[in-house]
């Protein structure tokens, strides 16, 4: 048997890929190049070729039963899932065929696609440049064409498992097209809400991977993502296998969906590798190749070089903020008015409540604490974050940081009815509708940000009054935190008319976070409907002893 690429060029053993071995990805041909004759790739199959001399199937030949082969393959995936749907021609993707949305932001649609050459899917993140307005012209859509010139300069430096690849990017009239490596789960976010939490196995797959990614970006090269929450947490979908035997917390409810059994180096509850997504945040704080400090060629101020120390300690932080959600189910920090989240993000005020966090170790508690740590110089780095005992999995003693709060209490029965008022009030503040989950995220990120900004300015101002103009100009990418850009946050307290406890927010962010705001809620006033309340509601209807 013959086993050809794309290029009709033998695969010998060492170029079998796992992608080689999914039919869906290549094909294999009889000695004519004719017939597919095998549906997968076994090393017997390679070494039954090796003897077989390539040359005696002429090239061309090959090259078109390849062509026939991946055209009869794009038209069965078209087919199976486009399900009759049908996606604007766009000029500049002529060897593409959309498929389906996978999710939009504010200037842009992202969608699943099949290259029509390839039989590769992938991902497109289709930028608008003009937009068609009431009047039938086109108008400018208001993207800011360098900050997405920025983030594919950034993704074009990245190869990493754990980080969706830039394959090419495209630059029409109309739009700017990213053609991205295709995550087939989706968001990890999607997966909190349907497991309302992950079991300690999954939290730690999950968050050594994006671990790797952020060790990658920060060590070798110099970039830091600043936007790290579970949305752009990505996945690739592996089989779901039920759980032998199902294991339920204190305060789950016999409906919480089932995880499945977790397969150490694979993953369980359908989610596999997952990949960083979204660079549209992401600032170069080094150059990789010089080692020095973006920006600051000249300037040695160890105020300077420390700026990198804290835009790495966002990500930490972030970080964080995603551990604590997966293992839980709800934001470390979360208040229904924006004013009072912000006052608790930047006190570092959170709780490992009582009864959900009983369940879990004191390994996994103290490493969130020595991420959410308020002094960015005391916090964590990626270094001492995987070689912590709960992430390398050893039974090595594990200690809180200094401003830690207490730990769950491992001892405590859990029994909803012997709560006081007091404690359901808290844990419900603490548990966003799924709707906001996203925007609790992205307020107390922005919160994150500007304390640290804030306070490494006033560093620098202290230390170098006159030199702090020239810092503004070198500060490009820093744009949304310049005091005549930098976020407002205000709030209007509403009642919702029928006796329900409700907070209409507005909160208007600076243009680069506008420029990311979802779609959704660009138009609406930012809810926090603790009516919404799933996890809390949930929970609190049928606790397993
Ligand atoms: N490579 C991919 N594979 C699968 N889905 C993807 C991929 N890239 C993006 N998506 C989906 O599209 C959504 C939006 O993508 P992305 O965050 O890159 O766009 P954005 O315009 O920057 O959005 P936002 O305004 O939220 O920042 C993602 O949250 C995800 O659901």
């Amino acid at each position: 048997m013959l086993i050809l690429d794309k290029n009709g060029e033998r695969i010998t053993d060492l170029n079998i890929t796992k992608e080689m071995k999914d039919p869906k990805t290549v094909k294999f041909y009889d000695e004519t190049g004719e017939h597919a004759v095998s549906e997968s790739v076994t090393s017997a199959d390679v070494d039954e070729v090796t003897d077989h001399a390539a040359s005696e199937v002429p090239k061309e030949h090959n090259r078109v039963a390849y062509d026939k082969a991946i055209e009869d393959m794009v038209e069965k995936i078209v087919l199976e899932e486009s399900s009759g749907r049908h996606f604007p021609e766009l000029p500049g993707l002529e060897n593409f065929h959309l498929l389906e949305q996978m999710g939009d932001g504010a200037f842009s649609i992202v969608y699943k696609a099949v290259n029509i050459k390839t039989g590769e899917k992938v991902a497109i993140k289709v930028i608008h440049k003009m937009l068609k307005s009431e009047d039938g012209t086109w108008k400018p859509s208001g993207v800011d064409p360098a900050s997405i010139l920025k983030e594919v300069q950034i993704m074009r430096r990245l190869k990493h498992p754990n980080i969706i690849q830039l394959l090419d990017f495209i630059q029409t009239e109309q739009h700017f097209f990213l053609i991205l490596e295709l995550a087939d789960g989706g968001e990890l976010f999607h997966q909190i809400v349907r497991l309302t939490y992950f079991s300690e196995d999954l939290s730690r797959h999950v968050i050594k991977q994006v671990a790797e990614a952020i060790r990658y970006l920060h060590e070798e090269c110099g970039v830091v993502h600043r936007d790290i929450k579970p949305e752009n947490l990505l996945f690739d979908r592996i089989d779901f296998v039920k759980s032998r035997v199902r294991r339920f917390r204190k305060g789950d409810d016999e409906s919480k969906e089932d995880e499945g059994e977790f397969i150490p180096g694979v993953g369980a509850g359908t989610i596999g590798r997952i990949r960083l997504a979204d660079f549209g945040l992401s600032k170069v704080v080094w150059d990789s190749h010089t080692k020095t400090p973006c920006g600051t060629m000249g300037y040695t101020a160890p105020e300077i070089v420390q700026d990198q120390t804290y835009s790495k300690s966002v990500d930490m932080w972030a970080l964080g903020c995603v551990l604590y959600t997966i293992l839980c189910g709800f934001p470390p920090f979360y208040d229904e008015s924006i004013p009072a989240l912000t006052k608790k993000v930047s006190q570092g005020q959170y709780t490992f409540l009582s009864p959900w966090w009983d369940d879990i170790s004191k390994g996994a508690q103290d490493l969130i604490s020595h991420l959410l740590t308020v002094d960015p110089k005391s916090r964590y780095d990626i270094h001492q974050f995987l070689a912590h005992p709960w992430i390398v999995g050893t039974e090595e003693p594990t200690f809180p940081a200094s401003d830690a709060p207490p730990t769950g209490k491992p001892e405590s029965a859990f029994e909803f009815d012997l709560m006081t008022p007091t404690d359901v009030q808290a844990a419900t503040v603490r548990t966003p509708g799924v709707t906001s989950l996203r925007e609790v995220f992205n307020i107390s990120y922005a919160a994150h940000r500007m304390e640290i900004e804030k306070n490494r300015r006033k560093v620098i101002k202290q230390n170098y009054a006159n030199f702090f103009n020239d810092l503004d100009d070198l500060d490009e990418g820093d744009e949304e935190f310049n005091s005549s850009n930098s976020t407002v946050i205000e709030e209007s307290v509403l009642s919702d008319g029928d006796g329900g406890h409700r907070i209409s927010t507005k909160a208007t962010v600076s243009p680069i976070a506008c420029q990311r705001k979802r779609r959704e809620t660009s138009h609406r006033a930012f809810d926090l409907n603790i009516n919404n309340s799933t996890l809390f509601t949930r929970r609190h209807r049928n606790a397993v002893h």
